[in-house]
């Protein structure tokens, strides 16, 4: 049999999730091939990914060799997924999810957000990150720094800025534990949709055996349910990687609770809503967060930071 072809970006990060995605195929004695492919996100590199605008700059190359049968599936952080896909095209599986936090990272000690007394220069590109450190902590000044987890630390090191505001998930998946300072507090800094898990892609192309024995391996089903509930969420507020929104489901016997909400980007306006179900309607939970975020003023946030955003 032809191993399986794992199509993936060639940063660290991307490589270190399809070489999970490798091992989890092969402990089910599955062979694999990892294909690397380079994609408009990672060339432009001088412009906020907010600027350049176009859904799917990471994906749209990946997802052309789906297509072609050139690779089997595609490997992605599930959070920097669209939350519609273009036709033909499905994440089948998602991955164990790691811890979802937001993290500060330096390589100094004494770094400090909480105390306005002591001035902080956080380097972030993320929307979300600066509007909310603009909701809760006014006085951290942040500037945008672009790139892979090593570039990002490498602008850090010669002085862009004190510490990085990332993804517990990455910093943790590139072996940066130590120089974590602070883990965010999940009510502040809810996560971005589908953060901390990694998201499998096919096209309709791929043999519905194959497909079925690649879910087996990696899906992980209490992931699954929490991230079709954030999709959902996403989905009906648009969101797409440069909006703030942000969303996190928890699973418990059999039921989601989902959390979620916009913040506007000056930080003034912050909505956040809680509802519960079923897993088995995890994508009707979803979206009836959307609809209570969107009734009670989300809908006037999310059409201002579109306007705000297109200037
Ligand atoms: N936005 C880029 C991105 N996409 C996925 C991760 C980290 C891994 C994850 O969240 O699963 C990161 C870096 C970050 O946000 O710090």
């Amino acid at each position: 049999m032809q191993p399986i072809r794992i199509g993936t970006r060639g940063s660290k990060l991307a490589l270190f999730q399809a070489h999970h995605i490798a091992d989890l195929l092969q402990a089910q004695g599955l062979q694999t091939e990892i294909v690397t492919i380079t994609t408009k996100g990672d060339k432009i590199l001088d412009v906020a990914i907010s600027k350049i605008g176009s859904k799917g700059v990471f994906t749209e190359e990946l997802e052309e060799q789906l297509a072609s049968g050139e690779v089997d599936i595609a490997v992605h952080s599930a959070k920097d997924m669209p939350s519609s896909l273009p036709e033909g095209f499905e994440l089948i599986s998602f991955t164990k999810r790691e811890k979802v936090n937001d993290i500060i990272l330096s390589h100094r000690e004494d770094v400090f957000y909480k105390d306005p007394e002591k001035p902080l220069l956080l380097g972030t590109s993320s929307t979300r990150r600066v509007a909310t450190l603009k909701h809760y902590y006014p006085h951290v000044k942040t500037v945008e720094v672009r790139g892979n987890l090593q570039t990002r630390i490498q602008k850090m090191e010669s002085g862009a800025c004190d510490a990085l505001l990332l993804a517990y998930a990455g910093a943790h998946r590139m072996g940066y534990d130590d120089l974590i300072r602070h883990e965010l507090s999940l009510d502040e800094f809810t996560p971005a949709v589908g953060q901390g898990s990694i998201a499998v892609e096919a096209n309709d192309r791929l043999d519905p055996a194959l497909r079925k024995q690649i879910v087996a391996a990696t899906h992980h089903t209490e992931t699954g349910y929490r991230l079709r509930a954030e999709r959902s969420f996403l989905k009906i507020l648009e969101g797409g990687c440069s909006i703030p929104v942000f969303c996190l489901a928890t699973y418990k016997s059999g039921q989601v609770e989902v959390s979620g909400g916009v913040v506007s980007l000056d930080g003034k306006e912050r909505i956040q809503h809680h509802v519960s179900g079923p897993a088995d309607e995890a994508e009707m939970v979803g979206k009836q967060l959307a609809e209570k975020v969107i009734q009670s003023g989300g809908d006037r946030i999310l059409k201002a930071i579109k306007q705000q955003l297109n200037k």
